[in-house]
């Protein structure tokens, strides 16, 4: 499928993804998650791993924005680190890559733009979704030409803004200066902060953990629950 990103314009991505040490862990949980969310009325699924894309592919019929998430040792960055995670997340049938958009050092020692331009050269029509964690790398993404900028990273990095939940003025700002489709994403835990994105200025809103981890959903129960004994 070739994604529309106006499909995706004022609506709900949810990203599906459990890491090895996380009870939901595997490609059927994830791909069932995926399938509540479509049926919930996600406009898309963000998802980590070859193999959770290629399930989540299989078992809907939305945009799969897909991610690797891989730790190099001499490296910081994690998410699509290299043009190895993206081509295994493309043959798994992603529609769109998201990747660190920072300009820390990469573990293959490419620079922002070199990694950029060699995604294009092999896959020219993959959209890329440039996570970024300040408002100078959201412009700087769409200067290299990236399609949309998610503020994935915000509080992610050492340098930038940290705080418990979704950096709004980083939407806002990024939305409001470059005029282009800026996803708020990290933290967002109610429709209310949804609204709050959309409202500064998001394109579209991508919820996690609220939606697809319940051990932390039952961890914010319980803690309610034992503030009040
Ligand atoms: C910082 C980082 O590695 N973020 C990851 C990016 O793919 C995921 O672990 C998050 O779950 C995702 O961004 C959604 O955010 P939240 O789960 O807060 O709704």
């Amino acid at each position: 499928m070739r994604m529309n990103l106006a499909s995706l314009q004022g609506r709900i991505i949810v990203s599906c993804q459990a890491l090895d040490n996380e009870p939901l862990y595997g490609a059927d949980h994830m791909a069932a998650m995926a399938r509540a969310a479509e049926a919930g009325g996600a406009a898309a699924i963000r998802a980590n791993t070859p193999a959770d894309i290629a399930a989540i592919r299989k078992a809907i019929n939305l945009p799969v924005i897909g991610l690797y998430k891989r730790v190099y040792e001499q490296s910081p960055i994690y998410i699509t680190p290299t043009i190895t995670e993206v081509r295994e997340i493309a043959e798994a049938g992603a529609d769109m890559v998201a990747f660190d958009a920072t300009n820390r050092q990469r573990p293959d020692g490419l620079s922002l733009s070199a990694f950029i331009a060699a995604i294009r050269l092999e896959f020219p029509g993959l959209l890329l979704l440039a996570d970024v964690s300040t408002f100078e790398e959201g412009i700087q993404a769409f200067d290299l030409g990236c399609e949309a900028v998610s503020t994935t990273l915000s509080g992610y990095t050492p340098y930038s803004k940290q705080q418990s939940g979704p950096d709004v003025e980083l939407v806002r700002s990024l939305a409001g200066l470059s005029g282009r489709p800026v996803f708020a994403e990290g933290r967002i835990w109610t429709p209310e902060e949804c609204m709050a994105c959309l409202n500064a200025g998001a394109y579209a809103v991508v919820v996690g953990t609220a939606i697809t981890r319940p051990q932390e959903i039952t961890r914010r129960f319980a803690h309610a629950a034992a503030g009040r004994a």
